[in-house]
Order: C-alpha cells, then sequence, then structure tokens
C-alpha cells in the first residue's frame, strides 16, 4: 500500500491550488484525476471559452472599427481545432506541472474506504490528510425529449457551430455562449424561468447588455421554461411551459452546478454533505477533521469560481503543515461575465449598495467620451462607483463595457490600496490607456 501525507482527489485548480503548496512545504502528494487534468476550467470552461471568445470579440471589433462593407466569417472548424491544441497543451502541461515538482499522480475514479484511505484502480492509498476537489457538474433537467439537451461544456468543445441554437437560462455562461454564437452567426434562442437575468449584478447594467443582444438578433425567452422536446426532420421541436414551439438545432444548458460528491462513498469516510456541496467549517475541514473540501464541491457560501477553488486550495496547502488557527477570509471578490461586451464587478455591488442607502452613493460615469471607448465604438461603455458616504472611499464598482474585465481588475486595485485621487495623479503610466483613463473616472 502506497502511503502519503496528502492525497488530494481531483486534479483541476483547486487541487493544483492545494497539491503543490503542500509540496512546497515538503509534504509527499498524491494527486488522483478521474477524467482531464486540469478539471473544468481547463477542458471545458474559461480556457476554450476564451479562445471562442476572441474570435467572436476580432469578428465584432472588425465590423464596428473597419467601416468594411462585408465582415470575413469566422471558420469554426479551424478554429474548434486550435481551441482543441490549446486545451490539450494546457491540460498535457497541468500533469506535467505535479510530476516535475515531484507530486505522484494517479489517473482513475478515487472513492474512500474509510477516513485515511481511498481506493483508485483498484490500489489502496493511506494518507494522513485527505483533500477533495472534485469539482461540480451541470444541473440536470428531466422532461420529455431531455435526452437531446446537451451542457454548456459540449458548446464550448463543439466541433460545428449549430444554426440555431437554445439555451436554458440566463445566467453568466448563457450570456457568454449567446455572445459568441451570436457574433459568429448562429440564431440564438435564450429560455430563463424567470424575469431576472444575471442575478447579483446591476440590473440596469444587465438590461442594457440584454437590450444590446437582442439588437442584434439574440431572442431571450424570460418567464418560460422548456416543458419538452422533439425530434423532426429539420432539427428539434421546442415546446415552452407557455405552449410557445420554435424549431431549434441544439439546446444547451447553463442552469448552475451541482457538487460532485455521488460516487466518493464520503459515508465511509464520515463526511457529511447536502445538496449545496460537502459541509466544511471556516479553516475548510469537513465533518472529518482529516478531510478537507474545497473548491466547487465544497458547500463553503462563496461563488464557484476558479479564483475561489485555487485561494481555498493554497489557504489548505498551508493548513496541512501548520494549522493557521484562523477563519479562511477571503480577499475583495472580483468577477466577470465574459459577454459582448463585457459585464464585471469589485468590492460592493450596486444592488448592496441600493440596499444600504443611507451607507452608501452610487456614482454613475459615461465611458463613451474616452478614447479607448471611442476608438472601439463602445459608446454604451458605463462604469458605477459605490462610495462610502462615512470615509467618501471607493468601496465598489461595476462596468459594462468591451474591456470591462480589465479595468475591473486596475480598480479592484486602487479599492483594495484606498487610493486617493491625488495618489493616482502621482501615478506615471503609459498614456494613452485605459488605465490612464482612471485619471479622469477616479473621484
Ligand atoms: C463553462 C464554464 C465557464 C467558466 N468560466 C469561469 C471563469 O471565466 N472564471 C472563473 O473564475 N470561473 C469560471 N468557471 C468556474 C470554474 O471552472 C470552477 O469554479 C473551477 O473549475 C472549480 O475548480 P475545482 O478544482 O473545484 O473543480 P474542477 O475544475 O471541476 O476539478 C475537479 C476535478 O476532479 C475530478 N474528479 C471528480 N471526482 C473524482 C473522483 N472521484 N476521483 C478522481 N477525480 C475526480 C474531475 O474529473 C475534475 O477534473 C466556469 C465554469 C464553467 C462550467
Ligand atoms: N466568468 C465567470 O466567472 C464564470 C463563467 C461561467 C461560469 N461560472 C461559474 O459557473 C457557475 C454556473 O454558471 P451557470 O450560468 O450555469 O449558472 P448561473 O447560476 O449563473 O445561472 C443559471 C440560470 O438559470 C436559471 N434557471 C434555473 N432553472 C431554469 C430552468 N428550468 N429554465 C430556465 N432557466 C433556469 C437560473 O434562474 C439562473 O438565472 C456559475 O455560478 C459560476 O460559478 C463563472
Amino acid at each position: 500500500m502506497s502511503a502519503f501525507d496528502v492525497i488530494v482527489i481531483g486534479g483541476g485548480v483547486g487541487g493544483a491550488g492545494v497539491a503543490l503548496k503542500a509540496q512546497a512545504h515538503g509534504l509527499k502528494v498524491a494527486v488522483i484525476e478521474q477524467r482531464d487534468w486540469g478539471g473544468t476550467t481547463v477542458n471545458r470552461g474559461s480556457t476554450p471559452k476564451k479562445i471562442l471568445l476572441a474570435a467572436a470579440e476580432a469578428h465584432r471589433q472588425f465590423r464596428l472599427t473597419t467601416f468594411a462593407a462585408t465582415t470575413p466569417a469566422i471558420d469554426w472548424a479551424k478554429l474548434a481545432a486550435y481551441r482543441d491544441t490549446v486545451v490539450t497543451q494546457t491540460a498535457v502541461n497541468f500533469k506535467a506541472r505535479f510530476q516535475a515538482t515531484g507530486v505522484t499522480t494517479y489517473e482513475g475514479h478515487a472513492e474512500f474506504t474509510d477516513s485515511h484511505h481511498v481506493r483508485v484502480n483498484g490500489q489502496l492509498l493511506q494518507a494522513d490528510k485527505i483533500v477533495i476537489a472534485t469539482g461540480a457538474h451541470p444541473f440536470e433537467l428531466s422532461f420529455p425529449g431531455s435526452q437531446w439537451v446537451q451542457h454548456s461544456g459540449s458548446f464550448f468543445r463543439s466541433e460545428q457551430l449549430p444554426v440555431r441554437l437554445t439555451i436554458l437560462g440566463a445566467g453568466i455562461i448563457a450570456m457568454a455562449i449567446a455572445s459568441i454564437a451570436n457574433e459568429a452567426g448562429a440564431n440564438v434562442t435564450v429560455v430563463q424561468h424567470d424575469a431576472v437575468a444575471l442575478r447579483g449584478y446591476d440590473p440596469e447594467l444587465v438590461a442594457r447588455l440584454v437590450a444590446d443582444l437582442k439588437q442584434r438578433g439574440v431572442i431571450f425567452r424570460f418567464n418560460d421554461e422548456v416543458a419538452a422536446l422533439a425530434q423532426t426532420n429539420h432539427g428539434l421541436q421546442v415546446t415552452t411551459r407557455t405552449n410557445a414551439t420554435f424549431e431549434t438545432d441544439a439546446v444547451y444548458t447553463a442552469l448552475g452546478r451541482t457538487a460532485n460528491v455521488a460516487d466518493l462513498h464520503l459515508e465511509q469516510a464520515g463526511v457529511i454533505y447536502t445538496s449545496q456541496g460537502i459541509q466544511v467549517e471556516e479553516q475548510l475541514q469537513t465533518t472529518q477533521s482529516s478531510i478537507y473540501a474545497i473548491g466547487d464541491c465544497a458547500a463553503a457560501g462563496v461563488p464557484k469560481l476558479a479564483n475561489y477553488a485555487i485561494y481555498q486550495g493554497k489557504y489548505v496547502g498551508d493548513s496541512l503543515v501548520a494549522p493557521v488557527g484562523f477563519p479562511i477570509k477571503y480577499p475583495m471578490p472580483v468577477t466577470a461575465v465574459f459577454s459582448l461586451p463585457r459585464l464585471a464587478q469589485a468590492g460592493v455591488t450596486v444592488l448592496q449598495a441600493q440596499a444600504e442607502p443611507d451607507k452608501y452613493q452610487i456614482k454613475e460615469k459615461s465611458l463613451a467620451h474616452w478614447l479607448n471607448y471611442q476608438r472601439q465604438h463602445d459608446d454604451q461603455a458605463r462604469l458605477k462607483l459605490i462610495i462610502n458616504r462615512q470615509n467618501q472611499l471607493v468601496v465598489g464598482a461595476e462596468v459594462y463595457s468591451a474591456t470591462a474585465d480589465e479595468l475591473i481588475n486596475e480598480l479592484a486595485i486602487l479599492i483594495q490600496q484606498r487610493v486617493s485621487v491625488a495618489r493616482l495623479h502621482d501615478l506615471f503610466l503609459a498614456y494613452p490607456s485605459v488605465a490612464t483613463d482612471l485619471y479622469g473616472i477616479w473621484v
């Protein structure tokens, strides 16, 4: 039987965060991966998404900025081949990094036999500490014809662009798929069961994005759900709860994700989980103190995002050598929706500020007249800054623009460093750039 100081179940970004930290601390570490090294992020999430998005973005920029009579079409087959090359190479590098640093890798499905033992490919492994980093899978729906439904990951790895595609859910993944597919020439329909798209983001900025996508031809069906799908000679016939019918070629779900816990035999290890994921306390220990859970599989009360999974992984990697003795403390939240244009937020949100008007003031600024936005025809670009009324410091920001993901990171640095206008003006930056616009927009 092989024995380790730490076994990590799951070779995604969270698992890598723990394993590489623990290894750097001199521990003997094993990582077990059952499917693809790099997990969701590398294989079905942000890596393939951002490759496809680059093409859609270039197409949109060409259309908006060149005044050309026609825009060349995206060659989806070649784009897909390039995407697969990048994904494959990234996954290979992911595994190679473990091996280069001395982490032992296993390929196969891991399951607990007790709180210190895990079985993989019939082999029993033992460890003092075990970290569960098994991620999550797409939420499934069940209705007549639901066997024709694919997951969002299938869109990001598709070989062909469907002519007509339908997305279930109007969340963070749906908006990225709708933006990419629409720009690449597909007819897109988004079905959202209630009236709220991109829950948690400023509804006014979300309405701008929805209106923008509608104007480009995306159909939104709010307050509706798909009730049945049937195969026809021409594709799939969709019937909704409100009895609307339409034809489509592919249906993708983007309805949220459920923790991967079912086949780990957690009961053998004394680890409790709920529908939210594996129960963890504030130092990410499960109900069995030698076992931790991190990333998308843990019910830790934070967004299920790659940056949180990595942060939790590093925290646990440190705790394994010397218990930190204090709860995990998360940095200020910073997130982006990779739609065209993008939405991004940092710190206190507009919705939180609106709920506490005595505490926060919201300052809204159009960005459209700044050169960086003019040159990109980004004429809807907007920024909302949240100001703490007591000390007049900026504590949050939301941005709607083609480059919102970049600006939000710059704003996040200013917010976290509590940078004053005077200090910002002392900074010497390359001009003209998105960063130098900050001279004019910071309060
Ligand atoms: C389409 C999409 C786009 C996204 N885009 C972004 C983004 O832009 N920014 C962002 O921050 N986040 C994004 N996310 C979220 C991000 O991908 C996840 O938060 C992140 O992957 C979580 O990392 P993890 O290590 O917890 O899980 P995962 O990356 O899912 O890794 C878990 C690994 O564990 C393996 N595993 C599971 N069970 C077992 C077992 N029993 N034995 C062995 N191995 C097992 C799985 O095969 C998997 O490889 C996106 C997600 C999706 C689906
Ligand atoms: N840029 C990023 O940071 C990024 C990008 C993609 C994914 N992610 C991560 O992936 C997770 C999953 O994303 P997602 O877009 O699948 O989930 P989501 O929670 O963002 O959105 C799901 C949407 O589907 C709706 N919905 C639920 N049931 C429905 C039904 N039957 N019919 C129609 N609509 C229905 C929900 O109301 C919600 O609006 C996110 O929570 C996030 O953690 C992050």
